[in-house]
């Protein structure tokens, strides 16, 4: 017998890692290619990165030059593969895509890199994740739009230069520690981009709900995007799963009751942490005393990589003072404590940000 499934439950159902910032599905990636802006100018937010890559793009357009080289840093989801596009499009030129674990051997890479045209865009995407081989191939190309190849195998092989377009390199990576010395100096530009506040997240909001054709009330947006983790990606996301509530529960219309409501179905806090989020503090919490402990008995202690704790749930925790590291290892700080509604110990060391 056919059993009708509630829409709202399958709704929750996608909640677990609804606040997740990397994309999670295909079809999740054709909705962000429909959303990203293309210039400039819709570009929302992080400022300082803009009006340093206006001025940059401005003059190499003057000068008929490639603009630098530029790295763009910072964690998923904050906009740099969106940034990557837009440099191609401002400067009127094409981009080439791929990423660091894509391109295996030196011959890859220089397969596009011959391919390019005159000051074209190359976007490497997870740029840290380059492997050696192929980032030698890269430091000659970087600097004087040449590459060395080797010909031929054994006493008959040689090596021959080969001129290339000028062009910009666009890397991208969420660890810009994790970039060696010399590849990290070539790059000209180098743009961090930081955790969007909740006006700009609202702009964002409204921008997509109306690309979408969503009906939502002003406080509506700004509900969704204080909850966003400060993260593009996760606003779009969670006003995509609130309009399903909506459509079933308000007529289509994201009011601020249909967010809240929307949102707790979804198990977002009203700081906008997750069920990963907490379920990473509760650990400190519970299991190691509020800590310190270490990364990767943490990573044992949730069942998630190491590289997924730094990466992807700390580098908010930390910034919004639920989490320090220190030499010792992560602690819960008080407001941590009271954000899960228990009281911080009173003896010991428990980092308190905001006293
Ligand atoms: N400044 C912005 N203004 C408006 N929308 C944005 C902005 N930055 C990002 N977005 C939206 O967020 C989505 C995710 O951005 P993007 O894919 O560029 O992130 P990313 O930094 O490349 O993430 P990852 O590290 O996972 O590759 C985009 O589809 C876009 O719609
Ligand atoms: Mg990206």
């Amino acid at each position: 017998m056919a059993i009708h499934s509630d829409p709202l439950s399958s709704i929750a159902a996608g909640a677990a890692r609804l606040v997740t910032p990397q994309s999670v599905s295909p079809n999740e990636d054709s909705v962000e290619r429909a959303l990203r802006p293309r210039m400039l100018n819709d570009y929302v937010g992080q400022q300082r990165v803009r009006e340093q890559l206006e001025i940059f793009i401005a003059a190499a357009k003057m000068r008929e030059e490639s603009l630098d080289h530029v790295l763009l840093f910072g964690p998923p989801g904050l906009g740099k593969t969106t940034l990557a596009h837009i440099i191609a499009h401002e400067m009127g030129v094409q981009l080439r895509q791929t990423s660091g674990p894509v391109l295996e051997r030196p011959g890859d890479l220089a397969a596009l890199l011959t391919n390019l045209e005159r000051n074209d865009v190359l976007f490497i995407d997870e740029i840290h994740r380059l492997s050696p081989v192929v980032e030698e191939i890269l430091y000659p190309a970087l600097e004087d739009f040449q590459i060395d190849i080797l010909i031929g195998e054994g006493p008959a092989a040689r090596s021959v230069k080969i001129d290339l377009q000028p062009f910009t390199l666009v890397g991208a990576t969420t660890r810009a520690g994790m970039l060696t010395n010399p590849l990290r100096d070539r790059f000209g530009i180098v743009s961090r981009l930081e955790f969007y506040n909740a006006d700009d997240l609202t702009r964002i909001v409204t921008r997509s709900a109306h690309l979408l054709n969503v009906d939502i009330t002003h406080e509506g947006a700004i509900e969704i995007a204080r909850r966003a983790r400060g993260t593009p990606r996760i606003a779009n996301r969670l006003l995509r799963r609130v309009r399903d509530y909506a459509d079933v529960k308000n007529g289509g219309i994201i009011s601020i009751e249909t967010a809240n409501a929307a949102l707790s179905m979804l198990e977002v806090d009203p700081q906008g942490l997750d069920l990963m989020d907490r379920k990473l503090l509760e650990a400190i919490i519970h299991k190691f005393d509020g800590g310190p402990v270490g990364v990767d008995s943490l990573a044992a202690a949730i069942g998630e990589e190491r590289d997924t704790i730094e990466d992807v749930i700390e580098p908010y925790l930390i910034q919004h003072g639920y989490l320090q590291r220190t030499p010792r290892g992560r602690m819960a700080t008080k407001t941590t404590w009271r954000h899960l509604g228990l009281s911080p110990p009173k003896t010991g060391d428990t980092p308190d940000l905001f006293e």
